[in-house]
């Protein structure tokens, strides 16, 4: 190497203390999946192990919420069941509940768990029903009645267990499942799960990650990117439609959160290259930010 490349290297290198210095401490959320994790790349899903590593690396508590929609629709197929969505949330029998439990705590949660290890981060797998408490959902997002069965909506979060798991250095890993207070599991849309955790443990940023740039004013043109985004303007887009199907639980999770105190959601594709690592340690980034003001 020459003078120039180490001094450029360097440079990428330094460009990250100042918010390294300012993260130092602070808790963030990470919604992993969904889409991006079905990649045929298995790079794809390497990268973010490696990126969250980094985070904890860097004394950023980082808890990671994971998804699982694709692969609970393939286990339900094999065991000869249909699967059906209303309002994006799947119609969740009991037979459909098991599947959804075992596939999420059993098959995506070591894999995630996995990556992580390969990163050399350190994973506590928390399965959704010990972390997670839930009544049924009886409403959509314009609060409409709706039964989906056992689909649950997240009224507490065990964050005791949560915060012990990151004092002992760990990066705790969640499933989207919950129980209600009769102790019956039920399946929660993991992006609504990954908002109420940030709420529950006050985080600092809630990162989504899909296969989406970011916020996109037109959803058919990856060029049309929203980078920043106040609270104040979400209503708008979504009365005019621009913000629709999957992001609709994803931008009703980062209201939710931000009304609760954390400081900025952002949105972000998953399949880039490291973007995590880019959104959160540059001062442009690279996806979508919704904030507070
Ligand atoms: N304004 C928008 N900007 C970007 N994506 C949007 C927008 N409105 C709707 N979408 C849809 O939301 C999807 C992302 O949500 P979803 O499929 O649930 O992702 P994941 O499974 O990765 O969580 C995008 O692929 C896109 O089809
Ligand atoms: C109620 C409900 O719809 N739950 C979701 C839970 C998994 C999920 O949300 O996964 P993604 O983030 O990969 O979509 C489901 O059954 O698909």
């Amino acid at each position: 190497m020459n003078v120039e490349e180490i001094t450029a290297k360097a440079k990428v290198l330094l460009e990250a203390l100042p918010y390294i210095q300012n993260f130092r401490g602070s808790t963030f959320v990470v919604k992993y999946g969904g889409s991006f994790m079905d990649d045929p790349n298995p790079e794809v899903r390497s990268r973010v192990a490696y990126d969250i590593a980094f985070f904890a690396a860097c004394g950023i508590n980082t808890v990671v919420v994971h998804g699982g929609g694709k692969a609970i629709t393939k286990a339900m197929a094999e065991s000869g069941l249909e699967a059906k969505f209303i309002g994006g949330m799947r119609v969740t029998d009991e037979a459909t509940v098991n599947i959804v439990r075992k596939t999420l705590n059993e098959v995506v949660n070591p894999d995630v768990c996995t990556a992580i290890t390969e990163a050399r981060g350190k994973p506590k797998g928390m399965p959704g029903d010990e972390v997670l408490l839930c009544r049924k959902l009886d409403h959509d997002e314009e609060g409409n009645p709706v039964d989906l069965g056992y689909v649950g909506e997240v009224t507490e979060v065990k964050v005791k267990l949560i915060k012990k798991a990151i004092a002992d250095g760990l990066i705790p890993v969640i499933s989207p499942v919950a129980v209600d207070h009769d102790g019956h599991p039920h399946n929660v849309n993991a992006d609504m799960a990954a908002g109420r955790v940030a709420s529950a443990l006050r985080a600092r940023r809630l990162v989504y990650m899909s296969d989406v740039p970011g916020l996109l004013k037109d959803p058919n043109d990856p060029k049309s990117l929203i980078s920043t985004l106040k609270i104040s303007e979400v209503d708008g887009l979504r009365d005019s439609g621009v913000i629709s199907k999957g992001m609709l639980p994803k931008v009703g999770g980062a209201m939710r959160a931000l009304q609760d105190g954390v400081h900025r959601v952002h949105f972000i594709d998953g399949r880039l290259p490291h973007s995590l690592l880019l959104e959160i340690f540059t001062d442009k980034g690279i996806g979508t930010e919704i904030v507070n003001s």
